[in-house]
C-alpha cells in the first residue's frame, strides 16, 4: 500500500453471473480527497464501493483499507470507517433517539455536539419512530450515523439523491469540512453533478466497470476541451492530447494545454454533465 493511503484497490476485477461489473480498476484515497464517483446505472459504483469494505471479494487484484485487508478489518478499524448504502437499513421499532443511542455505543470517538447539530439541521426529531421517516429523513438518518464519529474514510453511495435541495447543500458543504478539518477521505457516487463540482476535489469516472477519469477537478477544467472539426477525419494532433472520444465533426480531448488544434472551428471547456454526455452517446 503506498504511504499514507486511506484505501488503495489495485486493478480489481469482479464478476457477476459471468458479466463482467468491475474490469482492472485501480483507485487510491488519500487523506483530503474528496472524490466524486460518477458513472451511468450499473456502471459498478455500489459495487466498488462493497468491494472495497469486503462486502463482496473481489474475482481478482488486491484491496487495502486503512492499511489493512477488507476480509480481516480489525474492530478498531472498522470503528474508523463510515458507509452509508444506497438503501439504509432499517432500525424499525426503534425512535430516531433509540436508534442514535444504540448506535453511538459502537463508536468510541462518537460525538455529540455533532450528532445534535445534524439532527437540528436536517430537522430530525428524536421522538419520532423511523419507521415514520421519510425516505429523504432516513437518508439523513444514516449520514448523520456515518459520520458523527469522524470517520477515517467516509463511503457513501449516493447520499444525498432523496435530500431536499437545502439539505443537500447544507449536506454537502459539512462533507468537504469534515473532510479537510480531519484528514478524512471521502468517496461518494451522485448523479447530481453540480453537487460534485461545488464539492469534490476529485472526479473518477466510470463506465462499464472501467475507470475512465480520475482527476483533481481544476485539471479538469484545465485540460478537457470539446472540440468542434471542420471536417469528420480526425486531425494530426499535439502530443500531449489524447482523444477520449470521436464522432463526426465533435471531438473530446484530455491533456490539453492550449495549443491550437488544427481543423477546429471552436475548442470550448467542457462541464461534468456535459463530459459525461459525451462520453455516453
Ligand atoms: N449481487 C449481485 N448479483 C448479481 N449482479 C449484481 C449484483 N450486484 C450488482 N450486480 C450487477 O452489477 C452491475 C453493476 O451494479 P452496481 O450496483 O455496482 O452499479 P451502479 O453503478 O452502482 O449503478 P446505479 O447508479 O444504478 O446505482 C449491474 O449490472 C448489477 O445488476
Amino acid at each position: 500500500m503506498e504511504q499514507d493511503a486511506l484505501l488503495e484497490l489495485r486493478d480489481i476485477t469482479k464478476q457477476f453471473d459471468g458479466k463482467t461489473v468491475l474490469n482492472g480498476l485501480s483507485l487510491t484515497l488519500y487523506p483530503g480527497m474528496v472524490v466524486g464517483l460518477l458513472g451511468a446505472n450499473g456502471a459498478g459504483k455500489s459495487t466498488l464501493m462493497r468491494v472495497a469494505l469486503g462486502i463482496v471479494a473481489a474475482d481478482s487484484g488486491n484491496v487495502r483499507i486503512l492499511n489493512e485487508s477488507p476480509m480481516a478489518l480489525s474492530a478498531k478499524t472498522k470503528a474508523t470507517i463510515g458507509y452509508v448504502a444506497q438503501q439504509p437499513f432499517g432500525y424499525e421499532g426503534f425512535s430516531v433517539a433509540q436508534a442514535l443511542s444504540l448506535h453511538r455505543s459502537f463508536y468510541p470517538n462518537w460525538d455529540q455536539a455533532l450528532e445534535q447539530d445534524w439532527l437540528q439541521r436536517f430537522d430530525l426529531d428524536g421522538k419520532t419512530a423511523v419507521q415514520k421517516l421519510s425516505i429523504g429523513q432516513r437518508q439523513s438518518l444514516a449520514l448523520i450515523m456515518a459520520m458523527a464519529y469522524r470517520p477515517k474514510l467516509l463511503l457513501l453511495d449516493e447520499p444525498v439523491a432523496s435530500l431536499d435541495p437545502v439539505a443537500r447543500r447544507r449536506f454537502m458543504a459539512d462533507l468537504f469540512d469534515l473532510a479537510l478539518e480531519s484528514g478524512s477521505a471521502v468517496l461518494f457516487s451522485s448523479h447530481i453533478t453540480s453537487d460534485l463540482e461545488r464539492v469534490a476535489s476529485h472526479v473518477a469516472l466510470m463506465k462499464n466497470g472501467e475507470l475512465m477519469l480520475m482527476r483533481e477537478l481544476d485539471e479538469l477544467r484545465e485540460q478537457l476541451r470539446i472540440v468542434t472539426l471542420g471536417h469528420d477525419s480526425l486531425p494530426e494532433l499535439p502530443s500531449s492530447v489524447s482523444v477520449l472520444a470521436h464522432k463526426g465533426r465533435t471531438l473530446l480531448i484530455d491533456g490539453y494545454q492550449g495549443e491550437v488544434i488544427a481543423d477546429a472551428q471552436s475548442c470550448l471547456p467542457l462541464n461534468l454533465e456535459q463530459l459525461f454526455m459525451e462520453l455516453h452517446p
